[in-house]
């Protein structure tokens, strides 16, 4: 696959892929999803990639999912259509990160928000520059339960996740890190190279011990209920995605901006 919306650079042991359209704060259209999940597939496949970076081009880590792109080519999906399609690659896209059987390292600068935030929360380990911050506004701005992948609970205790997607509000780099959802506050400047270096650090460690160690740990949240409950929220989710009160608010908000071309998703 030819990559547009998505950068593929290897460093020795260690995979960096970024988001790549920085003028639309690089939203995941459609293509870009496919594409960074055919990247991580090459990764999976590829014995020369011990360790993989998700990344961002430009100020953003990801501004979530493009909203114009998704009206425009699934704004007429029935509940059925939804459900597939996005159980396949926005849940789908997630658990394929979380599950992929070498270390994932997000490195977050700029907006983490909705489904960029999914993204981040699904990678093993998260580095945000100090102007990094962390949303999920979606109750609030589209009127339904969270993002698809309800991963807050998991990487925030449970008290601050329902602060967080209650209010729609924002949580900086720093508070992250007290509250144990970021591993490193680094300055921006310092973001790539101090992500990189910690990579490589990993990388050095025996591919398949590490691929043991994570499955090991994995299957300690999935003995948890990590599993069943990101499969729970996504039906509840969908649910939530699909009624009158939902498209009330997107017809007022997201619709509106993409029929008065204020958003496109070219
Ligand atoms: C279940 C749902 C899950 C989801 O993920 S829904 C998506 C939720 N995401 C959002 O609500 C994010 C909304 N966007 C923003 O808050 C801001 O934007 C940013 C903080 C990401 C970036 O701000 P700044 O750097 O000031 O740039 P800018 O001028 O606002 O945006 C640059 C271009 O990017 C487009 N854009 C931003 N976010 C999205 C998006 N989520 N989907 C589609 N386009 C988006 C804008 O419209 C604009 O484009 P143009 O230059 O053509 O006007």
């Amino acid at each position: 696959m030819e990559y547009n919306d998505i950068t593929y650079e290897k460093t020795g042991a260690v995979l960096r892929v970024c988001h790549n359209r920085p003028d639309k704060g690089n939203a995941q259209s459609t293509r870009l999803l496919a594409e960074l999940d055919d990247a991580l597939a090459r990764a999976k496949a590829d014995s020369e990639v011990r360790v993989v970076i998700i990344g961002g081009q430009g100020k953003h880590f990801s501004a979530g999912h493009d909203l114009a792109d998704g009206m425009k080519l699934r704004g007429d999906y029935t509940v059925e259509q939804h459900w597939h399609w996005e159980q396949e690659h926005f849940l789908g896209n997630a658990m394929r990160i979380w599950d992929l059987p070498k270390p994932t390292i997000a490195e977050v600068s700029g907006a983490c928000i909705a489904g960029g935030f999914m993204v981040a929360n699904s990678c093993d380990l998260v580095i945000a520059s100090d102007d990094a911050y962390f949303s999920d506004p979606v109750l609030h701005s589209m009127g339904a339960a969270a993002v698809e992948a309800l991963l807050h609970p998991w990487v925030l205790n449970t008290r601050k996740a329902k602060e967080l997607l209650f209010t729609g509000g924002k949580i900086s780099a720093q508070d992250g890190k007290e509250w144990g959802m970021v591993n490193h506050v680094v300055p921006r400047a310092e973001l790539e190279d101090f992500t990189m270096k910690m990579a490589q650090q990993i990388a050095k460690a025996p591919p398949h011990a590490t691929a043991m160690l994570k499955r090991s740990l994995n299957r300690t949240a999935d003995i948890q209920g990590y599993r069943n409950s990101l499969n729970a929220h996504f039906d509840t989710h969908t649910v939530s995605s699909s009624t009158k009160e939902f498209w009330d608010i997107v017809n007022q908000g997201v619709a509106k901006m993409v029929s008065e071309g204020k958003k496109s998703g070219e």
